[in-house]
């Protein structure tokens, strides 16, 4: 017998092959074995959620019919706090009046995460001490206040909807929640979040979507849309949230609530959960929601008081100061309805236009502005630096996370090898006929070193430089801007309209404090106008789409901005629209 040559690759290709087959199987037996058990440490901490909103349920169902529940929810939060710091309503009640509301809301919004159990002893304290009369010194007497799952909670996992941070409780409260409870108010539900917070749709694999009280069929915009959703829904008075593009803003406008995104460090942040702390020149803030702009002014002076600036040194100590928000003066004030990139649709137009007619009738006088450069400031100066670590950090967080549908586009475009993501930027560009998203994709990736940094860093000064020379050249006192592009936007469907973001973003790149107060809702003849709204890009065809029909009633905010720190003269403007066009704020 003669040994055939061609034999002798065939031994060692098969066994190369056996082990290839064998390490896939491996490999499969393995990704399948970790992909159920995070879908185990989702499902426990998603039951653990529900059960502790059950047992709280349980405990609702075991006490009286609370005669004095609606008195209590009527009551807005100012004439509240008369009657808690008074002593007439106990701060039991109102805790348990406001845990039965949240919870009924919850049912159909799921804007709830979880209850934070400590409020029932909080309250508890709160009524014991009337008898040593120490209420009148803590001006959030007995106030439930709901805050977003990104803040600190000892003992509570933050996850800002990403299970990587399952079961790793934090270890003190935030800064915020602490001088909370020292003004006396009482945390009593934590709300929901979109996946990773950078977008504004409100849904994660963990406690699932959060839908619009105004129209179910909507969300509630984000990413503090969990509290928008419940406040609007009159499940809350007061709540915080976060902001680095409009995580305040876009839900109050979508919610028909007011919110305040205060400049950085007016309020502490420390404490609170953020992606790439590392970016130090678009920084997050925190701040109030609430339902009317009286909420918001009552929170601002609670929080800036000693407590605060002992508690986070960071922080200016400059207590909120009254006689900025009482001035009478005429201001001069800008106005834009368009700011260069998407068209606003005319209901969101002519939100802005009411809310300049209020104020002209109050004697202020209005000018128009124009945004300088805000497509290139967005995509060159916004995404370049909030994704500035070509998204590492974020991918690193969401490496074995099931990844939300509302965000998987992104993150399975930023997971593909960099030229690939150069190649699809183009495509993207031509198929949009908008170079919004292809630039955004090329920002991305573009800084690779410490000095294509700094050169970031010098064009954003740049840019503040030539927005505060037109501010002052204008001699402006404030702003006034759509709430965003659009109300509402329907469920699933944020990612098609991502474009709006201009409206928001340009003021945490600026560092501008900017709140929104609603002013309308939208009408029949507002639908009708956006026969006329262009088709050009692929984002105004699904603009035109999908607020053309079905928006009738939907809320409408409007931005008012002011200069850094002038947080007060913010509220003084939001206030005087809101005196001009009382919103009420309406469930169906
Ligand atoms: C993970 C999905 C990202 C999609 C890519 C979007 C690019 C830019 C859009 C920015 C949108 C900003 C929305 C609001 C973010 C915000 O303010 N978050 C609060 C964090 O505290």
């Amino acid at each position: 017998m003669t040994w055939d040559y061609k034999y002798m690759y065939v031994l060692p290709l098969a066994s190369l092959l056996t082990v290839l087959i064998a390490y896939s199987c491996i490999m499969m037996v393995r990704y399948c074995w970790k992909r159920a058990a995070l879908k185990k440490k989702i499902k426990t901490k998603k039951d653990e959620c529900r059960e502790a909103l059950e047992r709280l349920a349980a405990g609702h169902q075991e006490t009286d019919g609370q005669s004095q529940k609606s008195k209590i929810l009527d009551l807005p939060m100012e004439k509240l706090l008369e009657k808690l710091i008074s002593c007439e309503f106990n701060a039991v009640d109102v805790l348990r009046a406001y845990q039965q509301q949240a919870l009924e809301v919850n049912t159909e919004l799921n804007c709830v995460v979880e209850p934070i159990k400590e409020a029932e002893d909080l309250a508890n304290e709160c009524d014991n001490m009337r008898n040593r009369k120490d209420q009148h010194k803590r001006p959030l007497h007995g106030l439930p206040v709901s805050l977003k799952e990104c803040y600190f909670l000892k003992g509570y996992d933050c996850t800002a909807g990403m299970s990587d941070y399952i079961g790793k409780p934090s270890e003190e409260d935030a800064v915020i929640v602490q001088v909370l409870r020292k003004q006396g108010a009482i945390p009593f539900v934590r709300t929901n979040i979109p996946q990773t917070m950078m977008t504004y749709e409100c849904s994660n694999p963990i406690y699932g979507q959060t839908l619009n009280p105004h129209d179910r069929t909507r969300g509630p915009g984000g990413s503090s849309g969990g509290e928008g959703c419940i406040i609007g829904a009159k499940g809350s008075l007061l709540g915080f949230g976060s902001d680095i593009g409009g995580s305040i803003r876009i839900p109050c406008h979508m919610c028909g609530v007011c919110g305040l995104k205060p400049t950085y460090r007016r309020l502490s942040v420390k404490g609170t959960h953020e992606l790439g702390q590392g970016q130090t020149l678009i920084n997050a803030t925190v701040g109030p929601m609430a339902q009317d702009v009286t909420s918001l002014v009552i929170a601002m002076k609670a929080l800036l008081c000693d407590d605060m600036f002992d508690l986070d040194p960071t922080v200016p100590p400059i207590p909120f100061r009254t006689e900025i928000y009482e001035k009478t003066h005429t201001l001069k004030i800008g106005y834009y309805v368009f700011d260069g990139y998407l068209e606003a649709v005319p209901a969101c137009k002519r939100a802005v236009m009411d809310a300049k007619t209020i104020l002209e009738n109050q004697g202020h006088k209005l000018i128009p502005f124009q945004v300088p450069d805000v497509q290139n400031v967005f995509t060159e100066l916004y995404v370049r630096i909030t994704f500035g670590d070509n998204v590492q950090m974020l991918l690193e967080c969401l490496r074995n996370d099931i990844i939300d549908p509302t965000i998987s586009l992104a993150v399975t475009n930023w997971s593909l090898p960099k030229c690939v993501q150069w190649l699809m930027s183009w495509v993207v560009s031509c198929v949009y006929n908008d170079d919004f998203v292809g630039k955004g994709i090329r920002s991305t990736c573009k800084t690779q070193n410490v000095y294509d940094w700094w050169k970031l860093a010098e064009k954003l000064q740049e840019y503040k430089k030539k927005f505060l020379s037109l501010w002052r050249s204008l001699e402006l006192d404030a702003l006034i801007c759509p709430g965003f592009a659009f109300p509402a936007v329907p469920n699933g469907e944020v990612f098609n309209v991502l474009g709006g973001v201009t409206y928001t973003t340009l003021y945490n790149l600026l560092d501008y404090p900017a709140g929104t107060v609603p002013v309308t809702k939208v009408t029949k003849e507002d639908e009708a106008e956006m026969k006329d709204y262009p088709t050009r890009t692929r984002y105004e065809r699904f603009i035109k789409k999908y607020f053309s029909e079905g928006t009738v009633g939907l809320p409408l905010g409007v931005q008012c901005v002011g200069l850094p720190y002038q947080e007060e003269l913010v509220l003084r403007v939001m206030k005087m629209v809101e005196n001009g066009a009382p919103f009420t704020v309406r469930t169906d």
